[in-house]
């Protein structure tokens, strides 16, 4: 199997953690579309938002997650690609999509502990934790919808990546 291998979830539930462990354990190349479209622009996305506002920092995410996919490559994405529909289609027609699934309080207490607020403005102007149950509940069914496979995000790096194999193996048995 040499499908692409899109990481999709909320801001803090791993994709770019756990996708370099994935990408390690399966011998696939590691690509994070926030840090190709930072490369790209030479901006963070913070800058960018800024400058150019969100509607422009979605169209680069577009192009971006186009033009990073290609086959045995393990794809991070930003939590938000799933808003757009066109790249909801073009994940689901293009390789297997898994989200990584965890709580509100997991969210909240790994983003408080790592803002990284280059790359994470903040997207409704309140407090992390009000904002992850905000932004999550208005994106938990895109995320699922999108999904091949919904996985338990909320335990450490190593466990995430094993439920995932595992669910890649019995996917492809059945
Ligand atoms: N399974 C995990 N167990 C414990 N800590 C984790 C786990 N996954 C990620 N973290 C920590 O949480 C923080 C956020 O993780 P990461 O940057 O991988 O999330 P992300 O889904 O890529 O977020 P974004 O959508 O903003 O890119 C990191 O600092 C990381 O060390
Ligand atoms: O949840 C979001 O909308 C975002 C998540 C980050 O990964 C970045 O893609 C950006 O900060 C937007
Ligand atoms: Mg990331």
């Amino acid at each position: 199997m040499t499908q692409p291998i899109f990481l999709i979830g909320a801001r803090g539930c791993g994709k770019t953690t756990v996708g370099e462990a994935l990408t390690r354990a399966c011998g696939f190349i590691f690509i994070d579309t926030d840090q190709a479209l930072q490369a790209k622009a030479q901006k963070s996305i913070a800058e960018i938002v800024e400058e150019e506002g969100w509607s422009a920092f979605r169209a680069r995410e577009t192009a971006t997650l186009q033009s990073v996919t290609q086959p045995a490559t393990v794809i991070a994405t930003g939590g938000g690609i799933i808003l757009s529909p066109v790249n909801r289609d073009f994940m689901r027609n293009n390789g297997i999509v898994i989200y990584l699934n965890a709580p509100v309080s997991v969210l909240a207490e790994r983003l408080e502990a790592f803002p990284e607020e280059a790359q994470r403005p903040t997207l409704t102007g309140k407090p992390i934790s009000e904002e992850v149950h905000e932004v999550l509940a208005q994106r938990d069914a895109l995320y699922r919808q999108t999904a091949h496979h919904v996985v338990d995000a909320s335990g450490a790096p190593e466990a995430v990546v094993r439920e995932i194999l595992t669910a890649l193996q019995v996917a492809r048995a059945s």
